[in-house]
């Protein structure tokens, strides 16, 4: 397949702060890929990096096989990054106009706004669009030239639901159409409403890069809480625990402490605590958030490299916070 994009052992840092860190990944044509991850991942950094914007600091970054920051490597590029400003006093229908003329072939301006849900508003001043009506058109401007690629920074920001649909439908029916597209995101369900491909981010590093179901998989953990009279290695010992915390304050009546688990898999965790004897009580199990999950993750890829847990997050519950990666 022919890698559209190829990002190859880049880091970048800011000053202090290091937004990517040896980040390699290629998209190949006909792809649709999820970025996901937390606020200041490095997710945008990245977008900035292919779309020519940014310089890395080392590694090598190709845009259709060229430096993209020569223009002829962005001719077949559309791009959304997450804030655009509109000039107020034009209308929709003029502001698709003004961007149209700057390719030779672009997309008719009814077409365009009829894929966005936006074609009863060519005559309204942009100035007077809701905020949601403004992310879909920006969105729409980057079709405009019928790119081959493109990159869209987190595109749903700011809509309600119906927008956000209406916007999903139109990127799902451009990729249907054989482009190539790239889009970051906070939410799972945006990414599982449109990606095949799912990259998840996390501290400036691919924590995983893998096909949606199995990033699924690895991001469907749970979150358990009991209280027990027994040291914290008596449960970590258990399976799939990816993290563990315990409320400072002993529980009453002799419970022992309270403690909240992280645990892949929570039928297996409790089976194996029954088994275990370990006198538990206040038993809760439920679903875990993204961000948990990322943390998990986050921990798992720390292990992978031999390296002590950094966790990207705050920890998720109050109270110290114990870690471990063992056995991941
Ligand atoms: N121009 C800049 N100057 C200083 N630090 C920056 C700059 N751009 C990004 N950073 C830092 O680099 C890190 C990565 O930021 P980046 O915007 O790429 O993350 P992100 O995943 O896109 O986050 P968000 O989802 O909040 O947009 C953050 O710590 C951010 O503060």
């Amino acid at each position: 397949m022919e890698a559209l994009i190829s990002v190859r052992s880049v880091t970048r840092s800011f000053g202090d702060v290091v937004a990517l860190d040896d980040v390699s990944l290629e998209v190949g044509a006909g792809e649709m890929v999820g970025l996901l991850g937390p606020n200041g991942a490095g997710k945008t950094t990245l977008l900035s990096l292919v779309n020519g914007q940014r310089k890395p600091d080392s590694g090598v970054v190709r845009l259709f096989g060229a430096d993209p920051r020569k223009p002829a490597a962005r001719a077949m590029l559309g791009t959304t990054p997450q804030e655009t400003g509109l000039p107020p006093t034009l209308k929709v229908g003029e502001v698709v106009d003004f961007v149209a003329g700057h390719y030779g072939d672009p997309m008719p301006r009814a077409e365009l706004l009829e894929r966005f849900d936006l074609a009863g508003l060519a005559g309204r001043q942009t100035g007077g669009l809701s905020g949601g009506q403004k992310r879909r058109l920006a969105v729409a401007l980057s079709l405009v030239g019928r790119p081959r690629l493109v990159l869209l920074d987190e595109p749903t920001t700011g809509l309600d639901v119906e927008g956000r649909r209406a916007l999903w439908q139109a990127l799902r029916d451009y990729h249907a159409d054989g482009a190539t597209i790239v889009l970051t995101s906070h939410y799972l369900e945006e990414v599982e409403a449109l990606a095949r491909r799912v990259v998840v981010i996390g501290g400036g590093r691919v924590l995983a890069d893998d096909a949606l179901p199995a990033v699924l998989d690895r991001v469907s953990v749970r979150r358990v809480a009991l209280a027990a009279p027994v040291p914290e290695s008596e449960l970590v010992r258990l399976p799939g625990v990816a993290d563990i915390s315990t409320d400072q304050a002993e529980s009453t009546a002799g419970a022992g402490r309270r403690y909240s688990l992280l645990v892949s898999d929570s039928d297996d965790f409790v089976r194996a605590l029954v088994a275990s004897n370990v006198p538990f009580s206040g038993l809760e199990v439920r679903g875990a958030s993204l961000e948990e999950a990322f943390l998990t993750l986050t921990h798992q890829h720390a292990a992978d490299r031999g390296a002590a847990p950094e966790p990207a997050f705050a920890a998720p519950s109050a109270g110290g916070t114990a870690s471990h990666g063992e056995g991941k």
